[in-house]
């Protein structure tokens, strides 16, 4: 059984068919729609990402998904980026690659590059992931896992606030409050305070070449679906019980009772393997362990409310200090920290389906996507914008509230049920949910046929260089 057909649910499908064949039967139970965090949101006709919407060029997980399932991306917009500081435009990007050069150099020194050069660093060891996961290697905690990629350094990183880190390495307090913290808040809605591990994977979040999926990114979780020949129970999974029950070849067998809620009532079916592929948290999984003994624990675990506003209409240039609205070029803007600003951040955004000719223009009619805490009152929008004729409202529980320090939930929550959402609390991401799935159904493999060589490996990296 998987719990959640989210891209963490639907590639542990996806993978486990790899794994144990074709013979297996895997159901995959979803309580709301396929693609969860993955969704579109239809604004006038055309539908646009409301959840998880760029990927990285070296998410090898999630590229590999569109090849094998035929999918394909649309043409990228180059747009350009302000950052608002409440009062001003403390930096606007130019159409001119080496102005913008320049203006980061006259700003913030050699920040800018010092800062592309660590993430560069750390996403270079963060590969490692796929070298190992294409020998089979798994983990049974987040914490060896990001050990075997980047060792101490990687775990200091889940401990330690970016600020902090930062601040360690010399990068100046202007740079982190101008740059870093709007690029935060754009991706977790939070500050530096999140950890560095987090703060990193955000990074990459702003680095050039994202993409996404043409017809959305939930594509790839309905594609993984069906290429896993799993079945999809719509129903929502209440409790899971273990239950012994007597072996047709004598003796007894453990097995998991999996009871859920659905449209034709209430039922129950029993499974030899449970991957959990949603956050475990009351308020969106609401999931209870039965008679487990020790009990499977509850995590603290709160999730960040993010609201993303979708807003059919023409920006008040004004209202981001600008006396001449026709000089206004910027499609995206990042804000810092300031109590003031109601918003994280503003941009335009393409529709799923796009075709090159819908450009982005500021000041004309567009659908700009605005990312807050709370929703945005009308009032307020009738501050950021001149005009608008329709708005649509998403609210989620996005990712977790980061906090220092944190351990992540464990994978094993007990013989033959595993937990993929914990690797969240190192950094949310489409493909950290895809590692986190091939890890648990490499593990969930390796356990059943008890190949305790496979699972936490030390000293991975040079072992394979040697084997290579
Ligand atoms: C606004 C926003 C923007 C984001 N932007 C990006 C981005 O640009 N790039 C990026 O890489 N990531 C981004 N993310 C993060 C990314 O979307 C998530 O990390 C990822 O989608 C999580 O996938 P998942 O499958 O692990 O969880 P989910 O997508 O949450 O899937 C869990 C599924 O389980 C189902 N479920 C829950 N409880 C039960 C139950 N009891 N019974 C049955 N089913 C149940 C849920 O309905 C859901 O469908 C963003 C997230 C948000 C919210
Ligand atoms: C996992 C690795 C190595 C890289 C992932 C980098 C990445 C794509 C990070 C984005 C994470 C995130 C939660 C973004 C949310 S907002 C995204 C976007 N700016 C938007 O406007 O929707």
């Amino acid at each position: 059984a998987v719990i959640g057909a989210g891209i963490g649910g639907t590639s542990a499908a996806y993978f486990l068919r790899q794994k144990f064949g074709k013979d297996v039967r895997i159901d995959v139970f979803e309580k709301g729609t396929v693609g969860g965090r993955l969704a579109t949101v239809n604004v006038e006709g055309k539908d646009y990402e409301a959840g998880g919407s760029v990927i990285h060029p070296l998410n090898l997980h999630m590229k590999h998904f569109v090849k094998e399932l035929g999918l394909s991306v649309p043409d990228n917009q180059d747009s350009l980026m302000g950052i608002y500081n409440g009062d001003e435009f403390v930096f606007e990007e130019s159409s001119w690659y080496i102005i913008n050069v320049l203006k980061l150099l006259w700003n913030y020194g050699f920040n800018s590059l010092r800062m592309n050069m660590w993430v560069e660093d750390i996403l270079d060891k963060f590969m490692r992931i796929y070298r190992y996961q294409a020998h089979d290697y798994s983990f049974s905690s987040i914490e060896g896992l990001l050990h075997a990629l980047g060792g101490n350094d990687f775990i200091q990183m889940l401990n330690r606030t970016l600020d902090e880190t930062m601040q360690k390495a010399g990068f100046s307090q202007k740079f982190i409050y101008e740059v870093v913290t709007p690029i935060m808040r754009v991706n977790y809605g939070q500050g530096v305070n999140i950890s560095s591990f987090a703060g990193a994977v955000s990074l990459a979040g702003t680095d050039s070449g994202l993409w996404s999926v043409k017809g959305g990114n939930k594509l790839v979780c309905t594609g993984l679906l069906y290429a896993s020949k799993a079945q999809l129970i719509s129903g929502t999974v209440i409790a899971v019980e273990e239950k012994t029950r007597p072996k047709h070849t004598g003796g007894t067998v453990k097995l998991y009772e999996v009871s859920y809620n659905s449209t034709s009532g209430s039922a129950s079916d029993l499974y030899d393997i449970v991957l959990v592929a949603t956050p475990l948290n009351r308020k969106m999984a609401n999931i209870t362990f039965r008679n487990f003994n020790p009990p499977i624990p509850e995590f603290s675990n709160n999730y960040h409310q993010t609201v993303a506003t979708f807003v059919h209409g023409r920006l008040n240039a004004s209202f981001f200090g600008y006396k001449e609205s026709s000089y206004f070029s910027l499609a995206d803007i990042f804000t810092t920290e300031n109590p003031k600003l109601f918003i994280n951040s503003l941009g335009i955004v393409s529709p799923v389906q796009n075709k090159p000719e819908e450009a982005k223009q500021p000041m004309g009619e567009a659908v700009w996507k605005v990312f807050s805490k709370e929703p945005v009152t009308k009032e307020q929008l009738n501050l950021l914008f001149s005009a608008y004729d329709s708005v649509k409202e998403k609210k989620w529980l996005a990712y977790p509230h980061y906090s220092i320090p944190k351990n992540c939930p464990p994978v094993i929550l007990h013989d033959r049920i595993y937990y993929l959402n914990g690797i969240e609390w190192a950094a949310s991401a489409m493909e950290m949910s895809a590692i986190a799935a091939k890890n648990a159904a490499l593990l969930s493999y390796h356990r059943w046929y008890r190949n305790a060589d496979m699972i936490d490996q030390e000293d991975l990296n040079e072992k394979l260089k040697t084997e290579l």
